[in-house]
C-alpha cells in the first residue's frame, strides 16, 4: 500500500457530516451569497477556473444555479503537469452545466517566464523544492492573470474556489488560486465540501477523487500536508475553530499530540496569507 492509499483508508475521527436539511440550506445560503456579490458589483456575471477537482466543480455549479449558465464563463488551463483525466473532466463539467468556457494551454506562458529568468540554472532545477514549489506557484499565479484578464474584459467577477480546511491551513498559493473576488464554499470543510456536492448531484467520480493542487506531477494535498482531510478537519472543528484543547483534541480524536501540532502550525504560519498586506501604523508628524 503506498503512503498515499494509507493516508486516504484512515477512518473519519469526527462527523462532520450535515443533515439533509442543513445541506438544503447550505445551497440556498451559497447560491444567493454568489448572486449578491455579482449583484452589488454591477457585474454582467462570474469568471472561474474549472480543473476537474471537486472544490472548482461545486464553485461552478452554485454559480449557474445562482446567475444562470449564460453569466458563468469557466477557463480550463492545462500544463505539462496536469493529467489528461482531470482536463477532460473540467470540460465535462463546463458541456454538463451548458456554460461557455475556453481551454488554454499555460504551457508557452510558463515557459516563457522561465526561460525570461535570468539565472539559465532555473529550468534544470524546478523538479525539487523548493524551486518546485515556486515553479508551481507560478503556473498557479498565471491561471489567476488569466481569471483576471476574463474578469476585466468581460465584466466578471473570479470565483475563488477556496474551503475552509485550505484557508486555515494556507493550503494556497499567495496571490495564485488565493487572488479572488470571493470564495463561496470558503466556510465548507473539505468533507462538507464532498458531501454538499454530492448532495446537489454532482458524478460520483469528482466527489471522491483524490484532492490534488497539480502544482507537479503525481502530487496530493493529503501526501504533501502529511495529513488526511477527515483528520485535518476534525483537529480544525474541535481544536482551531473549536474550544476544545491540544490534549482534549487528542484524546477524543484519538490522533497524536504531533498531529494537532502539525495542524496549529500550519494555521499559525500561514496568518499573513489570510489578511491585507500590513502597513506600519500611520506617522503624524
Ligand atoms: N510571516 C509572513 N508574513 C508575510 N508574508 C509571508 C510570511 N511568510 C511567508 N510570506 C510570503 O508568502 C510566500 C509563501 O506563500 P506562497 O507564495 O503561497 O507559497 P507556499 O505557501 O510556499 O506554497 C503554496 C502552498 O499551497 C499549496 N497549494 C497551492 C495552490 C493550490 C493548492 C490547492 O489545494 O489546489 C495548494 C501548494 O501545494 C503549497 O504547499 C513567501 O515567499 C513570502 O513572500
Ligand atoms: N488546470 C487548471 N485549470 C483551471 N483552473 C485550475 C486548474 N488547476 C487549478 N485550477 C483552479 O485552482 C483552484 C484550486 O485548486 P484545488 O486543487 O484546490 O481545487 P480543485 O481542483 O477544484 O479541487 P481539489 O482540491 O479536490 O483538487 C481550482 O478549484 C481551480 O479553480
Ligand atoms: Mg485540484
Amino acid at each position: 500500500m503506498s503512503d498515499e492509499s494509507v493516508i486516504l483508508a484512515e477512518s473519519a475521527p469526527l462527523d462532520l457530516r450535515l443533515s439533509e436539511a442543513e445541506l438544503a440550506a447550505t445551497r440556498d445560503h451559497l447560491v444567493s451569497f454568489v448572486d449578491r456579490m455579482v449583484d452589488r458589483a454591477g457585474a454582467d456575471g462570474a469568471v472561474l477556473g474549472l480543473s476537474g477537482g471537486i472544490d472548482s466543480t461545486l464553485t461552478a455549479n452554485l454559480a449557474v444555479e445562482a446567475l444562470g449558465a449564460d453569466r458563468v464563463h469557466g477557463l480550463v488551463m492545462p500544463s505539462e503537469v496536469n493529467a489528461a483525466d482531470n482536463m477532460s473532466d473540467a470540460e465535462r463539467v463546463a458541456r454538463d452545466l451548458g456554460i461557455e468556457y475556453d481551454v488554454i494551454d499555460i504551457g508557452p506562458i510558463y515557459d516563457a517566464f522561465v526561460e525570461a529568468f535570468p539565472d539559465e540554472a532555473t529550468e534544470q532545477r524546478v523538479e525539487t523544492d523548493p524551486l518546485r514549489t515556486a515553479a508551481g506557484n507560478v503556473r498557479v499565479r498565471i491561471r489567476a492573470v488569466l481569471d483576471y484578464f476574463v474578469a476585466n474584459a468581460e465584466n466578471r467577477l473570479v470565483l475563488g474556489t477556496g474551503n475552509r480546511s485550505e484557508a486555515l491551513t494556507g493550503y494556497f498559493t499567495k496571490y495564485g488560486d488565493g487572488a479572488v473576488d470571493c470564495h463561496p464554499i470558503g466556510n465548507l470543510y473539505k468533507q462538507q465540501v464532498r458531501q454538499l456536492a454530492a448532495h446537489i448531484g454532482v458524478d460520483d467520480d469528482l466527489v471522491t477523487k483524490t484532492p490534488s493542487a497539480e502544482m507537479w506531477l503525481g502530487q496530493t494535498d493529503e501526501e504533501e500536508m502529511g495529513l488526511g482531510y477527515d483528520t485535518l478537519d476534525a483537529i480544525l472543528a474541535l481544536h482551531v475553530d473549536g474550544p476544545l484543547s491540544r490534549s482534549a483534541t487528542v484524546r477524543a480524536l484519538d490522533v497524536t499530540a504531533e498531529q494537532v501540532d502539525r495542524v496549529v502550525d500550519l494555521y499559525e504560519m500561514s496568518a499573513h496569507k489570510r489578511s491585507m498586506p500590513p502597513s506600519p501604523d500611520p506617522l503624524y508628524l
